[in-house]
């Protein structure tokens, strides 16, 4: 199979690239390097990750989702949205769907452009964190919302060190083996919150994250005893609304509520990438 049709969506301006898996036979040993070539920008298509949904047989759909380096992740919020919405267009599914994730099954309902998920049991929340880097202590707040973020409560957002501080608590020692996303947040309304990302796996600030925005809000909660629904505004300046129900740590029927929109299809020429 050497023409792989393929579908380009972005959701809050994190943007992927969607293969029905049923029409691109991509081996598992190839789909980290394919999803490499199909992310890179200039050689590639250029995403920040690559999503393939896959037959299920216990729900709509099964999907494997890999970031723009090749590393496969667990959840994505912005992917799942858009994966949900591919699914409806396609047939796949109807406008309430459920599909298996690494994360466990993800329950999503499409209302027309928007799309409406419910995460995972956010688990691992802790408070107060001490991240020495070489220049100074950070103190973070950390919480697995499907995939690891630490939140990092910031007044100056514009002047944020995103990459540099972003890149270093990515790796820190605190958060190995697997790392984490980092994020920045300032508190911007009653219920509303601004945040900038460091994506792992993508290695860069990105213009949205799903699961980091659903961090930023459940952490908003315990700081600052932010009600649901919260309102982010990621780097795109796009909404996403979270809503949840919280009793201390423990926080139940966390959903995420953004827009998921197509941008494009096209044909991947395989023996070309
Ligand atoms: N880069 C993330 C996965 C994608 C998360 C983000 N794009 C979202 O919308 O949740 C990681 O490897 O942890």
């Amino acid at each position: 199979m050497n023409r792989i049709p393929f579908w380009k969506m972005q959701g809050s301006g994190n943007d992927f690239v969607l293969i029905d898996h049923r029409r691109s036979f991509i081996s598992d040993g190839e789909r980290a390097g394919f999803a490499r070539k199909v992310c890179a920008p200039k050689f590639g298509v250029g995403a920040d990750g690559l999503i393939f949904l896959e037959s299920s047989a216990t729900v709509d759909f099964r999907w494997r989702f890999f970031n723009a380096d090749g590393s496969e992740a667990e959840m994505c919020g912005n992917g799942g949205r858009c994966a949900a919405r591919f699914a409806y267009l396609h047939g796949i599914a109807g406008e309430k769907m459920a599909f298996e994730t690494l994360a466990g099954v993800i329950h999503a309902e499409v209302l027309d452009r928007r799309v409406k998920l419910e995460l995972s049991p956010p688990h691992g929340l802790r408070l107060g964190l001490e991240i020495p880097l070489s220049a100074k202590t950070w103190t973070g707040h950390f919480i697995n919302t499907g995939v690891p973020h630490v939140v990092l409560p910031l007044a100056d957002l514009e002047a944020a060190p995103v990459t540099e501080v972003g890149r270093a608590i990515r790796f820190h020692s605190l958060f190995e083996p697997a790392g984490t996303n980092v994020n920045f947040i300032r508190r911007s309304g009653f219920r509303e919150l601004q945040v900038r990302t460091y994506e792992r796996g993508v290695e860069a600030e990105t213009l949205a994250c799903g699961t980091g925005s659903v961090a930023a809000a459940l952490i908003a909660s315990r700081l600052w005893g932010m009600a649901s629904p919260v309102v982010v505004h990621p780097a795109s300046g796009e909404t996403l609304k979270i809503y949840f129900d919280a009793a201390g740590d423990i926080f139940r029927s966390v959903f995420l509520e953004g827009g998921a929109a197509v941008v494009f299809q096209g044909e991947l020429w395989r023996d070309e990438l």
